[in-house]
């Protein structure tokens, strides 16, 4: 058991899906997983373990934003032996072509957090998705003829930013949606050693002002979280 995973040693798989909402960690493991154990409630920030196909797979809310993120994502990493980490997550389209339920794979994420500036000491460090992780997710989304967009994501601090025209500019250097969690998780799993990847479905666009209510957040990312299971599944 750890501070915040009120888990026994083995409760949890070496996969851990990570949606930021505890709720929809509770709709994937009761949805799609095969006899779901929870085995944390802690501050309601639910965790299940159950089976995929055979393969043993947990899932973990990790809440909202980086530290928070942060926090779960030590946790299973330092303390349960934790060696795959894939965030299923909403995020807000920031160009014209990602759309309402496309699906974002982030290769990288730029942030506006301090977090790794402190941690590095004002180096620039680049956070990154793992590569096989990444290119078995895309080839399955593509395989399955889904919607999707591979490239650099954003992770802010802000959810309401005071400087939107910061996010304006990043859109021009290309960068496809943002969202709250991925550099964290990209930045610690290299710490320790471990595969990450970050796959986001758009919530809403920042472009048409279109967005899904909080159901759909919650329990309405079936194409994704199908995918993302298949792939752990099979690539483990
Ligand atoms: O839907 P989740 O996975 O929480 O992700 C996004 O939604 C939250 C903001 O509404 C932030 O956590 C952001 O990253
Ligand atoms: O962080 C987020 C998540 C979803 N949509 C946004 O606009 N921002």
């Amino acid at each position: 058991m750890s501070l915040h995973i009120g888990a026994a040693s083995g409760d949890i798989s070496d996969i851990v899906l990570l949606p930021g909402d505890p709720l929809r960690a509770e709709w994937i493991a009761t949805t799609y997983l095969e006899n779901p154990v929870r085995y944390s409630a802690i501050r309601n920030m639910l965790g299940f373990t159950g089976s995929y196909r055979g393969r043993r797979v947990s899932v973990q809310g990790t809440g909202m934003g980086q530290p928070s993120l942060a926090i779960y994502a030590h946790e299973l990493l330092a303390e349960f032996g934790v060696r795959t980490v894939v965030r299923v997550g909403s995020c807000g389209g920031m160009q014209e072509y990602t759309r309402i339920h496309d699906l974002i794979v982030a290769t990288s994420a730029s942030t506006d957090s301090a977090m790794n500036l402190l941690r590095f000491e004002g180096l620039d460090f680049a956070p990154t998705a793992d590569f096989a992780l990444l290119r078995s997710f895309v080839d399955a989304a593509e395989s399955a003829g889904l919607r999707h967009h591979v490239g650099q994501i954003f992770s802010t601090d802000s959810f309401y930013l005071d400087r939107p025209e910061l996010r304006d500019r990043l859109a021009g250097y290309g960068v496809l949606a943002v969202e709250m969690e991925t550099a964290a998780l990209y930045t610690l799993a290299a710490k320790f050693g471990a595969r990450a990847l970050s796959v986001n479905t758009v919530s809403d666009s920042l472009v048409s002002g279109e967005e899904l209510p909080p159901e759909d957040r919650e329990h309405g990312f079936t194409q994704m979280v199908q995918l993302t299971l298949d792939t752990v599944a099979a690539f483990s």
